[in-house]
């Protein structure tokens, strides 16, 4: 077989057969392979005519396909399937090929690839892709780790079949190693938590409110108009507006009340514990995904008293509506800021070098939170690459200052009707947390001083104290 294709896709599943044709269509030939070769086969018969692709089925074959240095794609479930096909394949490549990984792996286990693959001098170059099924075959955005070596030889073709905003490419190295998969990982964090204060925003027009589904699709159209323009909220009024053809019920009523997931926001969470990053909107709203699933758990509750639930002139709804849109704005606001802390801290504990702009740039389009607020997320870091938090930024300080009356007021609405806004109240708190000027934290480290002696600092003098708490003057010494 000649070597003819510029890139290969091994794993034509959903994804991966779209970011093959994505390739094809953009002028590159194609090898493509899937462990059942029904797939391979019938991507050739259904879009063989859409570009240059060479059908493989063997690895062999499919290795054979590939120009040097070879560029071989794998797009499979993350974990054991990831590293089953690694090993087949790197056993054909040689020195200054690459693998690239554009599954959702977990960082942890890009970083171990990529290092034994480094000994037999592969560049592993894991690659964190989003978008869904349509954004991979007509544009995602791509989030590049492993070396800037083989992003100079992989970049180009990432930033031509990638999405474009302003005409600048939704792709782009996020730095070494497991870095790509790091920041698609805390992405997915992001759209959990987006998500999650969507659907709180949904339910408190719904309860509050009163609005039916098909009036709350309306009312999220005219929001996406605004500052919440975004794919997640375009989506939303198309979910809200759609009418169960069997029942002819909002399809909303009809879909049960056990959100699924496959992992990578409670990935998030746990690795956010591991760098003690606040990311608290994105936890609650993982850990509302799982108590939504809790049926026996639901069931032991049901019945237990709740709030008073008033009804709402059509004037009172209104002003709600304004109310919820400014705290739906102020959480995601928050839930970004923590989203983008925590790719802050883990280039700190892993030595990478993140440009928080590009992140937020090739965020624009492509990927499934894409939103206009990115572009300022964006000019947010570039006019300071030191910036620690977007409340730092005088434009988001203001919004979230004209915001206070409203979220409050909404947080507050909710726990008085005894509805859950887990994502809406963690944003708000995280936000009074910071701008506290003390901390019941003091109260927390006299505690654990009195039964584990675990000692403390002082406000008035440097070091480290313990009180003697059992002995009766109590009194203190330097630890
Ligand atoms: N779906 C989505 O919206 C997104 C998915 N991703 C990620 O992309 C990757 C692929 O997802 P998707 O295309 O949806 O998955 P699919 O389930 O559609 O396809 C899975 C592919 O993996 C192959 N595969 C599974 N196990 C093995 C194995 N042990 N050895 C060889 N091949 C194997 C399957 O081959 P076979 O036909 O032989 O079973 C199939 O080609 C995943 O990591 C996913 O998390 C990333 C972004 C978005
Ligand atoms: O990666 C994605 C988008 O970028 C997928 O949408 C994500 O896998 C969906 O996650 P979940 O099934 O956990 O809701």
């Amino acid at each position: 077989m000649n070597a003819t294709a510029a890139i290969g896709v091994t794993g034509l599943g959903v994804m991966g057969r779209n970011l093959a044709r994505n390739f094809a269509r953009n002028g590159y030939t194609v090898a493509v392979h899937n462990r059942t070769v029904g797939r391979t086969r019938a991507l050739m018969e259904v879009y063989g005519d859409e570009g240059a692709f060479v059908p493989a089925e063997t690895a062999e074959e499919f290795v054979a396909a590939l120009e040097r240095p070879r560029r071989l794609m794998i797009m499979v479930q993350a974990g054991a399937a990831t590293d089953s096909v690694i090993e087949e394949f790197a056993a054909l490549l040689e020195p200054g090929d690459m693998i690239i990984d554009g599954g959702n792996a977990h960082f942890a286990d890009t970083r171990r690839r990529e290092a034994a693959l480094r000994e037999l001098g592969i560049h592993f170059v894991g690659t964190g892709v989003s978008g869904g099924e349509e954004g991979a075959l007509e544009g995602p955005s791509i989030m590049v780790g492993g070396s800037a070596e083989s992003y100079a030889v992989l970049g180009s073709m990432f930033e031509r079949i990638s999405a474009k905003v302003d005409g600048e490419p939704c792709a782009a190295h996020i730095g070494s190693d497991g870095a790509g998969h790091f920041v698609k990982m805390v992405h997915n964090g992001i759209e959990y938590a987006d998500m999650q204060l969507i659907a709180e925003a949904y339910d408190l027009l719904r309860q509050v409110g009163g609005y039916t589904p098909h009036e709350i699709a309306d009312v999220f159209r005219r929001w996406n108009q605004g500052r919440l323009g975004s794919y997640l909220v375009e989506i939303t009024a198309e979910v809200l507006a759609h009418t169960d053809a069997d029942t002819g019920a909002p399809f909303v009523d009809v879909v049960q009340d056990a959100a699924g997931q496959k992992g990578t926001g409670r990935w998030t969470v746990q690795t956010a514990l591991d760098l003690a990053s606040p990311v608290t909107a994105i936890a609650q709203a993982t850990f509302a995904r799982a108590a939504s699933g809790q049926r026996d758990l639901r069931a032991a509750y049901a019945g237990l008293p709740g709030g008073t639930r008033p009804q709402l002139s059509r004037t009172e709804a209104e002003r709600f509506t304004s109310q919820v849109e400014h705290a739906l704005y102020a959480s995601k606001v928050i839930a970004y800021d923590q989203g983008w802390k925590m790719i802050q801290d883990a280039a700190a504990e892993y030595g990478w070098k993140i440009d928080l702009g590009t992140v937020a740039r090739i965020w624009r389009g492509g990927c499934i939170i894409r939103a206009s607020f990115l572009d300022r997320i964006r000019a947010a870091y570039a006019a300071d690459h030191e910036l620690v938090s977007l409340l730092g930024e005088m434009e988001f300080a203001m919004e979230i200052t004209d915001a206070q009356v409203p979220w409050r007021e909404t947080v507050a609405s909710a726990a008085r009707r005894g509805i859950p806004v887990p994502a809406f109240s963690a944003a708000l708190a995280h936000y009074d947390t910071l701008r506290a000027d003390r901390l019941p934290a003091a109260l927390l480290q006299g505690q654990r001083d009195y039964f584990g002696a675990h000692t403390y600092r002082r406000t008035d003098r440097e070091g480290t104290f313990h009180t003697h708490w059992g002995a009766a003057d109590r009194a203190e010494t330097s630890a």
